[in-house]
């Protein structure tokens, strides 16, 4: 039953001390503020404001009438607000975004009260009775006020929640917080998906039991961080429910509570799998030939030099074997590059297949490999070993349905016997395999010190050769070609000479492979031309007829890609010169089907040059390619003339099928190196068009070779 309402004045009492004394409860209040944490870092006007601001709602609340029964209502706090948005309520989630803490505003509330009772006490009253119900109805209004406060401040509290959740579900990084004892406290909804454990929330586990394989390691860094307060940092790897292992690294922090401890660690773990791919696939690509998955020649150099390392503190040798495929480009002109790169991958294999796991089989460039065989304890084992690898590389490849031949040249280089120096190593193998090679292919060579000899002789050659170029130490001499039916020089053939600074003239036979080697021949072979158009114009003036000289261009110059490419100003050169310049090339190069070698015949007889096939019959000497390519001349090879007339009668077999088939086809031959009388007869009355040879003149000077023309019969000069 409602009782009736109180007298007003007795209302407004309280109310009226309230306001009447607010300045003298605010300075008591501060007293009691500065001893709640929260608020001992607040301005203090802002303090004061705000305390004054929820007595002045007390005070308002106090003016209110109300039944007992929302009084008593109000005594437990569950009286409904008068308004939306009370004071008590904006207090509330003001106190909860101010960092306050549950008791932290409860303690705030306290002091209000605290305040008010304080003064009241000291007060001259009306009199105990009214006194007693006065303070009831203000302790009551203070419940209620706490109670919207507290209410407002667990709303915001939830919705500052609900908004961290959003956030920490939305990201794909796992978040966690432990107690210091690891048992997960929580976990955003990535963690709980990549670990969740039916009918078990993760709040059940230890962070620990998440990742059984790193256990100790999670339960390490948890405690050093408890322990120290230090962050913590560190990888793992995972399996996830879908077998899936992933890599996290993964950061944790210590929160500290009020009294200065680590109340929680707090975590968060990023997958890095991704990451951790393309590092490996860096460190793969650094380290690691793509094509055939061995060692490249960084990670050869750093093996060779830890493996000399090792070597020196055994009693055992190493040897180190360089490898080099012969013919391989054959097979990528012959079969295509695809064809030719899965050869390089079958010959990794077959070369890892022969050597032992501590062995390191390496592709240090085209189709050059290395070994290193650690603890050799008998050379008789390389020599085995080495055998065993020239017969693999000689076994037929089957690839795409067609079997692809090659073989491999090896060289072998000792260490501690050569050197103990991992660089002079590969130097002496590389040597040693050039040394192979020239041997015939399809055999190996040990490093001797002659081999470095040699080796440092041919490089002081190719450097020589290069300044030779630029200090124009080469010359241009001219052999004379004869008629053989009148012995009238008609042409010649350029040969080049080297004027060697220690005076000596060089011949092109010390000189010319080693130039096609290096990379020098096509500098050369364009420097013989650029001489030799105008000479051939200055001698036709001579002997007032066209006279022809021809030049050589070496079989490199059409296949390497080493050489300087000077094929647009020679062939410029050759267009304007025309028939007054012919060009000698071997028979290999129209022998081969590469695209290169293709175009660059084709590039010499769109020019118009005239072709001379040279050293005709010591290679395959097939017919088809005469059909093919407009030939102009057959130079029979000067060993068939060497011994035709001595120690081998099947030369002039040879030599006058050549001459005959020719001349089927309409080509004029030139009979080389002939040296007698003898052979030049024989050769004229076999048929053959021209000779030169020493017989009718060395190479000479220009100036000479003119003396030569103007010397014979029926010369204008
Ligand atoms: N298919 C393929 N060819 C390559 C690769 N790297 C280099 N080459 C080619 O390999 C060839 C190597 O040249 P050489 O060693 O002179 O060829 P070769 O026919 O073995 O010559 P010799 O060693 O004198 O017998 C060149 O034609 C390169 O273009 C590759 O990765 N794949």
């Amino acid at each position: 039953m409602n009782q009736p309402p109180e007298n007003d004045n007795d209302k407004a009492r309280i109310a009226r001390f309230i306001r009447n004394n607010l300045p003298a409860i605010l300075q008591h209040w501060d007293e009691f503020a500065r001893s709640i944490p929260a608020a001992r870092h607040m301005p203090a006007d802002r303090l004061r404001d705000h305390a004054a601001g929820m007595l002045g709602a007390i005070a308002a609340d106090l003016d209110q009438p109300q039944t007992p029964s929302e009084q008593a209502a109000k005594g437990r706090g569950r009286a409904p607000p008068h308004a939306r948005d009370t004071q008590a309520e904006l207090h509330g989630s003001g106190r909860m975004s101010a960092g306050f803490t549950v008791s932290d505003t409860v303690a705030e509330f306290r002091a209000l009260r605290a305040s008010v009772m304080r003064l009241w006490a000291d007060h001259d009253g009306d009199g105990n009775d009214l006194a007693n119900d006065d303070l009831i109805r203000f302790n009551e209004a203070v419940d209620q006020a706490l109670t919207e406060s507290l209410a407002a401040y667990f709303v915001e509290k939830d919705e500052v929640t609900h908004r961290f959740d959003t956030l920490l579900s939305a990201t794909p990084d796992l978040h966690y917080i432990v107690d210091t004892d690891g048992h997960v406290l929580y976990a955003n909804r990535a963690l709980a998906r990549l670990f969740s454990t039916p009918g078990k929330s993760p709040c059940e586990h230890r962070l620990a039991d998440f990742c059984p394989a790193f256990a100790a390691q999670i339960e390490r860094d948890l405690r050093a961080v408890g322990q120290t307060r230090a962050i913590g940092r560190g990888e793992l790897q995972c399996t996830a429910p879908d077998g899936a292992v992933h890599t996290y690294r993964y950061v944790l922090m210590p929160v500290i509570n009020k009294d200065g401890e680590v109340d929680s660690i707090t975590g968060t773990a990023r997958n890095i799998s991704e990451l951790k791919a393309s590092e490996a696939k860096i460190l793969r690509n650094a380290y690691y030939d793509s094509l055939t998955s061995l060692p490249n020649r960084t990670l050869f150099r750093e093996r060779l030099e830890h493996d000399v390392r090792h070597a020196a503190r055994t009693e055992f040798a190493l040897a180190l074997l360089f490898i080099d495929l012969d013919g391989f480009k054959e097979v990528n002109d012959r079969f295509g590059h695809d064809t030719g790169d899965q050869l390089l991958q079958h010959c990794a294999q077959r070369l890892q297949g022969c050597v032992r796991a501590t062995d390191t089989v390496a592709r240090i460039g085209g189709d050059e490999f290395t070994i290193i065989l650690n603890e050799v304890s008998k050379l008789a084992f390389v020599e085995v070993l080495v055998g065993e690898i020239l017969t693999e590389l000689a076994r037929p490849f089957s690839i795409g349905g067609k079997l692809v031949h090659v073989s491999g040249s090896i060289g072998i280089s000792l260490c501690p016997q050569d050197t103990q120096q991992p660089d002079d190593l590969l130097r002496n193998a590389d040597q040693a395999m050039f040394v192979a090679k020239h041997g015939g292919r399809n055999r190996f060579s040990y490093f001797t010190p002659d081999i470095r000899d040699s080796a440092w002789a041919r490089l002081k050659v190719i450097d020589e050769l290069r300044q030779a170029l630029a200090r124009c130490e080469l010359l241009v001499y001219y052999q004379p070609i004869v008629e053989l039916a009148t012995e009238a020089i008609v042409k010649a053939e350029a040969l080049v000479r080297w004027r060697h600074p220690d005076g000596s003239l060089v011949l092109p036979e010390r000189f010319i492979g080693i130039a096609e080697e290096a990379g020098l021949i096509g500098e050369i072979d364009a420097w013989v031309l650029s001489q030799a158009v105008p000479c051939a114009v200055r001698l036709a003036e001579l002997t007032g007829t066209p006279f022809q000289i021809s030049v050589n261009k070496s079989p490199v110059e059409f296949m390497s890609r080493l050489v300087k490419n000077t094929w647009d100003e020679d062939l410029a050169l050759l267009g304007r010169a025309g028939p007054r310049i012919a060009v000698e090339i071997t028979e290999g190069v129209l022998l081969d089907d590469s695209p290169g070698v293709r175009d660059k015949l084709a590039r010499l007889q769109q020019a118009g040059v005239q072709l001379t096939i040279d050293d005709f019959g010591i290679g395959y000497s097939s017919m088809a390619y005469l059909n093919k390519f407009k030939v102009d001349f057959l130079k029979i090879d000067q060993s068939f003339v060497k011994d035709m007339l001595t120690t081998n009668p099947n030369s002039q077999i040879f030599a006058e099928t050549i001459i005959a088939m020719a001349h089927k086809l309409g080509l004029k031959v030139i009979a080389e190196g002939v040296e007698t009388a003898a052979q030049r007869d024989w050769l004229r009355q076999a048929g053959c068009d021209y000779a030169q040879g020493f017989l009718f003149s060395q190479a000479t000077s220009e100036e000479c070779f003119a003396q030569l023309l103007r010397a014979a019969p029926g010369c204008r000069a």
